[in-house]
């Protein structure tokens, strides 16, 4: 990649960002030079350097790098999982602290993570009993949100019961059902067949579609980035910086899985695999 390239890239002030009705979007998560270096008892890891990005209201953004580039740190960051050594971020206007507190997200992880021993609505139902909503709001919660992700009727089944897919739609209920504006996703279907991946991501898209939220992604995955995101932030291998953002906005809102064969599509699939190229050379 050109340093212009690069430049335009890692520009923090990107234009402002459109909504569906063509508004400027609100941003709601600004990240400035984060960095991050774990300790340990032998050499600090530099996770990630000087991270800068916007993601406005409303965006679907994947965070897309090789194996150990910091995608992980990175979302774990936005939710306050792990705390930046330097830099500044502001999650929904608050500081990420502030926004875990007020329950400003809702965090899906690779693995469903589900107890085996509750049904799936009591399974949805436990992180609503410990927050201390009444039986009859989490009950309703938990109807609605099973209904959203096409699991009504399998309340009271066990994890044990369902196939990967369906425990993983499990998980993104639950993370719903804290009724958050933000959804955080950690590579939720990388451990799924391709099958039911392209179907679950059929099924997050129209989600996304129909709740208006604003959904950080991380995959491997460049089909799949392509296929969901609003915008691809490109990561470099360790320390993660971002290397590029890539706008999706030649493709339509509305997607079935035949877009994968347009030339828009895989002109957008190129360009990521090409960041990635470029991140590599910095080594
Ligand atoms: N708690 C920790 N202590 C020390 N090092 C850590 C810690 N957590 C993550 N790391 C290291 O930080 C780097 C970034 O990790 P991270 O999990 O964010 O990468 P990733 O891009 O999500 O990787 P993958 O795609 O393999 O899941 C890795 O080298 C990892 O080993």
């Amino acid at each position: 990649m050109t340093e212009g390239a690069v430049a335009e890239g890692l520009r923090a002030d990107q234009p402002s960002r459109r909504d569906a009705t063509g508004q400027a979007a609100e941003t709601i998560i600004t990240m400035r030079e984060l960095s991050l270096s774990f300790r340990t008892a032998e050499q600090p890891v530099h996770a990630l350097s000087e991270v800068s990005l916007d993601i406005a209201r409303g965006d679907f953004v994947s965070l897309i790098g090789p194996s150990g580039c910091g995608k992980t740190t990175l979302l774990r960051v936005i939710a306050d999982l792990e705390r930046a050594s330097a830099g500044r971020i502001t999650v929904n206007g608050l500081s990420p602290e502030a926004n875990r507190l007020a329950r400003g997200y809702g965090y899906v992880f690779q693995a469903p993570a589900l107890y085996p021993w509750r049904n799936v609505e009591r399974n949805l139902q436990l992180p609503l009993e410990i927050i201390g909503l009444p039986k009859e709001e989490r009950a309703a919660r938990a109807r609605r949100y099973l209904e959203m992700v096409g699991l009504s009727g399998f309340e009271k089944k066990y994890p044990w019961q369902l196939s990967g897919g369906m425990q993983q739609r499990v998980s993104i209920a639950r993370a719903l059902s804290f009724e958050p504006k933000l959804l955080l996703m950690d590579e939720p279907f990388g451990a799924l067949d391709e099958i039911t991946r392209d179907k679950l991501n059929v099924e997050l898209l129209e989600l996304w579609a129909r709740t208006g939220k604003t959904v950080v992604f991380v995959t491997h995955s460049i089909p799949e980035a392509v296929f969901l995101s609003t915008r691809i932030v490109v990561m470099s291998p360790r320390p993660g910086r971002v290397t590029r953002i890539i706008d999706c906005a030649r493709l339509p809102r509305e997607r079935n899985l035949d877009l994968r064969e347009t030339p828009e599509f895989l002109e957008i699939a190129h360009e990521v695999r090409e960041g990635l190229r470029a991140g590599h050379s910095y080594d």
